[in-house]
């Protein structure tokens, strides 16, 4: 069966349950959980060292797990001393450093896997990557004739050849240039869709997570935060780290008033979520960028203590009359100095707020 055939309908994809693995004595992963579903392309995504590799390779079979399992399409491929073996999972991998073979052409790279099919099936399935890969005319090539970006496609080629049911990608853009990059992130989600394959890719970016992921999974420290939405990770963040981690903004300190609205150093804040704490608690609320604008006769001033010019707007940051600091996007034709000082004011539809700790 491919990703094409319709999986059980009461069956995700990949379910990966209460997942945890060690390295020797270290617990890497804890505990991890998430269902994959037939249309999705995926993300992890996660500060350096918390676990994603670890997850990916227990995915693809190379990693042993400690607890917990994984299933495809219900089919159960790890648990703690049971594991199918890599090449019988139908997955294919691609590798941050490519990983081709430098003594065989692009051609024979890509027919590398499937070299059970007959001589002309090959020829095809090659000529058919090629050019879903914008790399026809370079068949003959060797990869070190070839750019970082041309490579990465290859790859994706000799990975895509055998049809694999799911595709996992541990940082294959990381070495290539930003806007390369930005590039063949989107042009690589547009050939799997179009070849209806599943991927999950690890990444440490969330520009590139935002830009290829219908799910991403924020990871920290083995635990998986928040499975979600890249919308839903921006406006609904499960938990402190994520609206840290995930967006850029700072947090406000403040009050609790009622169940939804706050007393800060800018003014009442309202939100249309109710929290659990009580009249007085000490609570801090996350301001994006865009949920602070300009205000000529604002009572609010923040000093410019940095900018940064990002072409159709600049990022501020304003400090407050009592140190606390703000984040605000403003359209670039205004341009203020660093040390002006800015009316401003807080225009956001909703506001997520978390307990303080201290
Ligand atoms: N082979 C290994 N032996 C021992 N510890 C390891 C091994 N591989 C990874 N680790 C440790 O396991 C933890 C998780 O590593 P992992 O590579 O899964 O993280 P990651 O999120 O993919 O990080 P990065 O983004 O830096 O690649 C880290 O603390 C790492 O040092």
């Amino acid at each position: 069966m491919h990703a094409h055939d319709v999986p059980l309908p009461d069956q995700p994809l990949l379910k990966v349950e209460n997942l945890s693995c060690r390295h020797g004595d270290d617990l890497v992963v804890d505990e991890l959980g998430f269902n994959l579903d037939g249309a999705d392309i995926a993300c992890l995504l996660g500060p350096s060292g918390c676990g994603k590799t670890t997850t990916l390779r227990a995915i693809a079979g190379f990693q042993p797990v400690s607890s917990g399992n994984i299933y495809l399409s219900g089919q159960l491929l790890s648990g703690p001393g049971s594991t199918v073996a890599p090449e019988r999972r139908e997955m294919g991998m691609v590798f941050q450093d490519y990983a081709l073979f430098p003594h065989l052409s692009v051609e024979d790279n890509i027919r590398f896997g499937i070299n059970h099919l007959s001589n002309s099936e090959q020829h095809r399935r090659v000529d058919e990557l090629l050019v879903l890969t914008r790399l026809q005319g370079f068949g003959k090539r060797f990869p070190d004739e070839l750019s970082g970006g041309q490579q990465q496609r290859v790859a994706l080629a000799r990975a895509l050849a055998r049809k694999p049911r799911l595709l996992l990608m541990d940082e294959p853009f990381s070495s290539l240039d930003v806007d390369l990059r930005r590039d063949l992130t989107l042009e690589i989600r547009e050939i799997l869709q179009e070849q209806q394959v599943n991927a999950i890719m690890v990444t440490h970016d969330q520009e590139e997570a935002f830009a290829f992921a219908d799910r991403i999974g924020v990871m920290s420290e083995g635990r998986l935060q928040q499975w979600d939405t890249p919308f839903n990770l921006y406006h609904e963040p499960a938990n402190r780290f994520v609206a840290d981690f995930v967006g850029k903004g700072a947090f406000l300190p403040g009050h609790a008033l009622d169940t939804n609205s706050v007393t800060t150093e800018l003014g009442t804040l309202s939100g249309n979520r109710c929290y659990d704490w009580l009249p007085d608690a000490p609570v801090e609320v996350l301001l994006r960028p865009d949920d602070i604008v300009p205000s000529e006769d604002s009572p609010y001033q923040g000093t410019v203590e940095h900018k940064v010019f990002a072409g159709t707007s600049t990022l501020y940051t304003l400090a407050l009359p009592t140190g606390s600091r703000v984040q605000a996007a403003f359209s670039s034709h205004r341009d203020y100095r660093i040390g002006d000082r800015v009316g401003i004011r807080v225009e956001a539809d909703h506001f997520i707020a978390f307990k303080r700790q201290s």
